[in-house]
């Protein structure tokens, strides 16, 4: 039966039940359960639960601050509920019973400013427990809205998410003490939210094909975009050559390539489709001057440095006019120069560049990377592609979107150079640059997905990834 929004006690009846089952599911031979309830509707749940699994015969006890007995009356009821059928309730912050499994059901939602020294001892007492842990809604010292973590932040087995996706839960270090995500959506479908305004988009690698640019069959390489890859000075060559190769398999047209001339060889040998450019110290400006004309879309930054070289061709490319993928050392150019880009350029930073950028440190990023990503947007008048585990692109004027695929593994150096590529290539097959920082994100995630599902995820390199990109780029074409 469907359930209206406002429904609040039918909802919590479903929450308690959803999690129950998800009890039942994961851990059926679980026989003492410990269910840590706090004085709001997320306890409330708990208590729910607690009743169920009393009544299927389980050893249930409920944990409690003394000062955390119910506040709403739904939780009261919920509580009064679970007394009824011979519930056992423990007050204080000592040390967990006993148990095979930890229900966290102490916030949820509604859990805002610094733990007290009783509420740290309990989540710590839930940590320590060594025992699975099942989070109701949202692991305890969370914020749900951005994602910020207390110091003692509940690190969940699972996290059984009610009513829909809280970005919160989406992005960065929270992903750690999430765990294994399950969602719980009580009855609410769709139609029923219809004009609330959602928060984030979410997206998976099964999307890619609705996402990516369709080739035409009477088409030739003119169509599909010339990339410029502008970097590589001297000790970082790798890096604008995985930027080219990756955006060769990602469909681009031709690809040009301008770097250090001790560097052609290298980029003739490794990928002979690649068309190099030698440039030397002082000379960016005549010879990228034919390159940068032709260019559909500069990808600018892999391996550039910060000395007058690299600086040269960052004046060079920001001079041009063209869209542009701005990375690496080119964002810390960028951030010693701020200056507004306009929303044809793409900003690809990871914690650290971004905080260059902002002026800030990489925690204070990753404790909001909805506000930097945004604040990014605001300060570049750019499209913004904030990497790390949960990578998020944000634009102006655009609700941001997570990219709900990739995986540690792709913490390695190199990986941001194919990411590049492989946004710059499709920019040049005619995407928007918030549609191809997206696209393009999702694309380098789920490739890096495959690869590390051969062998694992430690020890996968960014060259590992061109076979897939390639394979990935053709979701949805028909061959
Ligand atoms: N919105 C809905 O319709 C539904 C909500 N449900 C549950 O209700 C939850 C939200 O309930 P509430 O709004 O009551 O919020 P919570 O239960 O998350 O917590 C609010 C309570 O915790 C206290 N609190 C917050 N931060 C604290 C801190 N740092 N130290 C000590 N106390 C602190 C507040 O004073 C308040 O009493 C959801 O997360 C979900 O679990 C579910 O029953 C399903 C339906
Ligand atoms: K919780």
């Amino acid at each position: 039966m469907a359930a209206r929004l406002g429904d609040a006690g039918l909802l919590m009846a479903r929450a308690g039940q959803a999690a129950w089952q998800t009890v039942l599911d994961r851990w059926p031979a679980a026989l003492r359960i410990a269910v840590v309830c706090g004085p709001g509707n997320n306890g409330g749940d708990g208590y729910v639960l607690a009743r169920h699994a009393l009544e299927a015969g389980r050893d249930v006890v409920v944990v409690r601050l003394e000062e955390h007995a119910p506040r709403s009356e739904l939780a009261r009821h919920a509580a009064g509920q679970f007394l009824a059928v011979g519930g056992r309730v423990v007050e204080g912050s000592g040390g967990l019973p006993t148990a095979d499994l930890v229900v966290d059901a102490l916030f949820g939602i509604g859990f805002a400013r610094e733990p007290s020294a009783d509420v740290a001892t309990l989540l710590r007492a839930i940590n320590g427990a060594g025992v699975p842990v099942l989070a109701l809604d949202v692991p305890s010292g969370v914020d749900a809205d951005c994602g910020a973590l207390a110091a003692d932040a509940v690190r969940a087995d699972v996290t059984l998410e009610f009513l829909l996706r809280k970005r919160g839960l989406a992005t960065g270090a929270v992903l750690d003490h999430v765990g294994e995500y399950l969602l719980a959506d009580l009855g609410v479908t769709e139609a029923d939210r219809e004009g609330i305004p959602i928060a984030a988009k979410w997206l998976d690698a099964g999307l890619l094909p609705a996402l990516l640019p369709h080739r035409a069959r009477d088409s030739h390489k003119g169509h599909h975009g010339r990339v410029s890859c502008l970097g590589g000075d001297l000790g970082h060559g790798g890096a604008i050559i995985m930027a080219a190769e990756a955006a060769l398999r990602a469909g681009a047209g031709l690809v040009d390539v301008g770097t250090r001339a001790e560097h052609v060889a290298a980029l003739l040998a490794r990928r002979p489709e690649a068309m190099p450019h030698a440039v030397n110290a002082g000379d960016a400006a005549m010879a990228l001057a034919d390159l940068t004309r032709s260019a559909d879309v500069i990808a600018l930054g892999p391996g550039l440095g910060r000395d007058a070289w690299g600086q040269g061709l960052f004046e060079v490319a920001l001079g041009s006019g063209k869209p542009l993928v701005v990375d690496a050392d080119a964002l810390n150019l960028l951030a010693s120069a701020p200056r507004s880009l306009g929303a044809e350029c793409i900003l690809t930073p990871h914690p650290g560049e971004a905080a260059r950028l902002l002026g800030t440190d990489a925690s204070s990023v990753q404790r909001d990377r909805f506000a930097a990503a945004q604040a990014l947007v605001q300060r570049f008048s750019a499209v913004v592609v904030l990497k790390g585990a949960g990578t998020l692109v944000a634009a102006p004027n655009e609700v941001s979107r997570v990219i709900g695929a990739g995986n540690p593994g792709m913490a390695v150096g190199g990986m941001g150079d194919v990411l590049t590529g492989v946004i710059a290539a499709l920019r040049g097959q005619g995407l928007s640059a918030v549609d191809a920082a997206t696209a393009g994100a999702l694309l380098h995630a789920a490739a890096g997905d495959a690869a590390a599902a051969v062998d694992g995820p430690i020890g996968l390199l960014p060259g590992d990834l061109m076979s897939e990109l390639r394979r990935l780029r053709n979701a949805g074409e028909e061959v």
